[in-house]
């Protein structure tokens, strides 16, 4: 079984556009809604294909009890803690070539307490598990080594722990030895400080996380594919999507689907880039089913370090430190 944390869930809503104008009034082509957030997508796609999975989430206000609803419409197995605040919506507005614009809430701060009781519900509820998946962005008022903390709680429960996350979190999630990290292009730019432009730069910026800690680094690389560096080996692996609907949650079915693969080698892989290559082909966060899912046209192999990459990648120019006032 394999259980997923999302400590900043979201109602994820996915309008359709001809095109993206700033100042203008856009007519919606259509709109629709799911349930979101990181690992609650993890445990969607894995329930959408007959693996075993639960889900913790924490869920505030009305927002909130309809992100519970949708999910319990879906018969997910969920265990819902209730906090303070109101879950966060997120947007997304999809273009007819792929192109996305998604903007994040912030979502409701989780105090101490509130954190405490999460990672209790956690470890009650992982009796049957052997991964943990930790996955998203933090909420506010939430330190960045929560996951960190919570990797080092959860491994010494005996379980697995894979994180999806950015920014500080991972970084500091490094040295508590992850079984497993998942960062996309953005992500693994500016947790290494490296610009990315080939398929070489990605894998060496994979290694620099593994000698930071985690064991194994599945980097996605949107259309790109992903590469896989672990124990055993490098491995590159792409998936052809020639009409890409909405590439939300594409990065969620595709570690739902490593997993639900057993987690590790170039089979793991090729799993993989077949969930996330059929999630960009459906709607919204909509997570694919076995009927959505091809693996005839995913490829694997070792990794050309020379190839470039479609959309290269530099890691976020640093903020200018102010002078100080004292002298
Ligand atoms: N435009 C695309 N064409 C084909 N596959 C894609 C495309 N976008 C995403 N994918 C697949 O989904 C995976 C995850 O997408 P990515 O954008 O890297 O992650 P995230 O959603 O976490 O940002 C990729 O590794 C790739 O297999
Ligand atoms: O926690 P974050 O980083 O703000 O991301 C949350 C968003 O990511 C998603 O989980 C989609 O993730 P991916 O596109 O990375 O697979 C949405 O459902 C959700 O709105």
């Amino acid at each position: 079984m394999i259980l997923t944390l999302t400590l900043n869930p979201s109602l994820d809503r996915t309008i359709e556009i001809a095109a993206l104008a700033r100042g203008a009034v856009i007519r919606a082509a259509g709109a629709r809604l799911d349930p979101g957030g990181k690992g609650v997508n993890v445990s969607r796609a894995l329930l959408a294909n007959g693996v075993a999975a639960r889900a913790v989430v924490p869920f505030a206000g009305d927002e909130g009890a309809q992100l519970v609803r949708l999910l319990a419409a879906e018969g997910l197995d969920m265990v819902t803690v209730p906090v303070a605040g109101t879950t966060r919506s997120n947007v997304t507005l999809a273009e007819p070539d792929g192109t996305v614009t998604k903007i994040n809430e912030p979502g409701p701060a989780l105090s101490a307490a509130e954190l405490d009781t999460i990672a209790e519900t956690v470890l009650a509820a992982a009796h049957e598990a052997d991964w943990v998946v930790a996955s998203g962005s933090l909420p506010p008022e939430v330190p960045a080594d929560v996951y960190a903390r919570l990797c080092r709680r959860f491994a010494a429960a005996g379980l697995h722990v894979a994180v999806d996350t950015s920014g500080p979190a991972l970084a500091c999630v490094l040295a508590a030895g992850p079984a497993l990290v998942k960062p996309n292009l953005d992500e693994l730019a500016a947790v290494t400080g490296r610009p990315l432009a080939r398929v070489g730069d990605v894998v060496e910026a994979a290694a620099g996380l593994r000698a930071a800690g985690a064991r194994t680094v599945l980097a996605s690389l949107g259309a790109d594919g992903a590469v896989l560096v672990e124990d055993g080996g490098v491995w590159y692996g792409e998936a052809a999507v020639t009409e890409p609907r909405s590439s939300v949650g594409a990065g969620d079915a595709m570690l739902a689907g490593f997993l639900a693969a057993g987690g590790r080698g170039a089979p793991a892989l090729a799993e993989a880039l077949a969930w996330g290559a059929a999630a960009v082909r459906l709607p919204g966060s909509r997570m694919p089913g076995p009927a959505d899912i091809d693996r005839a046209g995913v490829r694997t192999g070792l990794p050309d370090p020379a190839r470039p990459l479609t959309v290269p990648h530099a890691p976020p120019v640093p903020e200018p430190v102010a002078p100080s006032s004292h002298g």
